[in-house]
């Protein structure tokens, strides 16, 4: 399993290998440099033709000392290399000084300037060595380059290759640092690839991290795989034998799953999650309506049973048949049903998602709803419905992150789950979840897994149905949350284009298979 890093947990894997004497920091950085060489080799293996021209913009740190590795590394495999640095020589730290004094028995290092210009260079790569993991604030001055930068690459030349981290973007969150009337495009530059070292940063999956970094290559620098242990934030991944049925197994050893309808012409959300908690693998799926929805929904379904829940009491007397084991309510639930229904439901103590209505109708008195939340909730908000219940939460990530590491929406949905008292899914390409406890997961559609069809009427819907079929099978919160998201996304990549809502339940089948289940 793939965990991200912080800065900070990089710099103490760093420093445990050089103390314990698995590596000097001089030999890391060579072996970071070597590995960006090798990576752009294996991207573009075209670079083998003649007149190969490279730019290396060095930074006053230890990512400017990965730059001058590959400027000499480039330069010894035929590259016309000019390298473009800021700071003075001996200001840098020890390890990147020795590279840039290295770099300087071969070529020169012209002082890193706002007004350079690439597009009169016409260089076939440019090698971004600016910042890395020790980015704090705004990157100055550099504005009109970075512009210029992107515009170039817009044109298809040259490639831009970023050590470690595209510069500007944060490593911790993956937002550009940059202050307020600033535009991210002139605050980060934007990369073809992006060579990393050891281990993903969290910065590389959240925000804007993977449209800054384009494509990640995480490279061995030779830091041992023990070090990591208990650091990092893992990446969601399903796991088959936990989703596999035993075969002895009786319907209700695989839950009942309860999903709440709104009132006439008002039912298809709720229908779409109640078939994706069928296709989850939930044992029995029933839908609670209003008597006025009872014929519309009757007619359309045939697996899922059919239960009248008109109000809190009809609700709380459905409810005394345990078995019933996992609730969802929101999908189309309509705001007035929701202030009846969802206390009931909350207090009933059952594995219970709360998604769309049933998070915004409390919008005026978020309070009202943590008051009774528990450890088997999981909310599963989208930005906008995250901000109106968590608005003091959403106010920093909306606004420019003037110094890192910057709040991220990992930050936020940590800080969500601890005042609700609930497990909190912050949805997006970088969709987060974080339990009351601090324990944390990224499901990131992003890079190979990328599913852009996924942003379309209906699909959270279908999300919140899977995460409750997945709960009515006994996962565990948390793990509920993080493998139904995974298997959402796995979905949409596995329909692809054209995908629309009601194909999610239905390519769940094919996802399960693909894995093994
Ligand atoms: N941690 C590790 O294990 C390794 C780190 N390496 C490289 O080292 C990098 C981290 O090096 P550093 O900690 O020196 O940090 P950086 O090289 O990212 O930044 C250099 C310094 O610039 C200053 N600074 C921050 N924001 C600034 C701004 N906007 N304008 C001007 N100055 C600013 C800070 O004092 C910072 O320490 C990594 O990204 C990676 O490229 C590699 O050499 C290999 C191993
Ligand atoms: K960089």
């Amino acid at each position: 399993m793939t965990h991200l890093l912080t800065a900070q947990d990089m710099r103490e894997i760093e420093r445990s290998a050089m103390e314990d004497g698995i590596a000097t920091g001089a030999e890391l950085m060579e072996r970071a440099g070597r590995r960006v060489v090798e990576a752009l080799q294996a991207e573009w293996p075209d670079g083998g033709r003649t007149a190969r021209r490279a730019i290396v913009l060095c930074g006053p740190g230890n990512n400017g000392g990965d730059g001058y590795v590959v400027a000499r590394l480039l330069h010894g495999l035929g590259w016309s290399v000019s390298v473009h640095g800021m700071g003075a020589t001996e200001e840098l730290p020890p390890d990147a000084r020795a590279n840039r004094q290295a770099w300087e028995g071969i070529g020169s290092v012209v002082p890193l300037s706002g007004d350079l210009r690439i597009g009169q260079d016409r260089p076939d790569l440019v090698v971004d060595a600016l910042f890395g993991t020790g980015l704090t604030r705004p990157v100055d001055g550099l504005g009109g380059l970075f512009r210029d930068i992107a515009e170039c690459r817009a044109l298809g030349c040259p490639r831009v290759v970023a050590v470690d981290l595209p510069s500007g973007l944060c490593s911790d969150s993956g937002r550009v640092i940059r202050a307020e009337g600033t535009e991210p495009a002139e605050a980060a530059i934007a990369a073809d690839l992006t060579v990393t070292f050891h281990r993903p940063k969290l910065g590389h999956y959240l925000s804007e991290g993977p449209s800054f970094c384009s494509r990640l290559v995480a490279a061995d620098i030779g830091l041992r795989p023990e070090a990591t242990a208990g650091k990092g934030v893992p990446l969601a991944a399903a796991r088959a034998a936990a989703l596999a049925k035993n075969n002895a197994s009786h319907k209700y050893d695989n839950g009942h799953a309860l999903v709440l309808t709104g009132g006439s012409g008002r039912t298809g959300a709720a229908r779409l999650a109640a078939r994706g908690a069928l296709r989850a693998g939930a044992g029995l799926v029933t839908v609670g309506v209003p008597a006025s929805a009872q014929l519309e929904v009757a007619a359309q379904l045939t697996a899922i049973m059919l239960t009248r829940v008109d109000d809190g009491e009809e609700l709380a007397s459905v409810l005394e048949d345990t078995r019933l084991n996992a609730l969802c309510l929101g999908p189309g639930l309509g705001r007035d049903r929701v202030r009846a229904l969802v206390p009931v439901a909350v207090k009933a103590g059952r594995g219970t998602v709360l998604d769309a209505d049933a998070l915004t109708a409390f919008e005026d008195d978020p309070a009202a709803l943590f008051a009774d939340l528990h450890e088997g909730c999981i909310l599963t908000p989208h930005m906008g419905e995250f901000s109106k219940l968590f608005p003091d939460l959403a106010a920093p990530l909306k606004a420019a992150p003037e110094s890192g590491p910057a709040t991220s929406r990992l930050d936020a949905a940590r800080a969500a789950a601890a005042r609700s008292g609930a497990t909190v899914l912050l949805k997006g390409p970088d969709t987060v979840i974080a339990s009351p406890g601090g324990a944390a997961t990224i499901a990131a559609s992003v890079y190979e897994r990328a599913a852009p069809w996924l942003a379309t009427a209906g699909t959270g819907d279908v999300l919140a149905g899977i995460i409750t079929g997945l709960l009515a099978r006994g996962f565990a919160t948390l793990d509920a949350a993080a493998s139904g998201a995974f298997l959402h996304a796995e979905a949409a990549r596995g329909f692809g284009p054209g995908l629309v809502a009601e194909d999610l339940p239905e390519e769940l089948p094919r996802v399960f298979r693909a894995l093994g289940v």
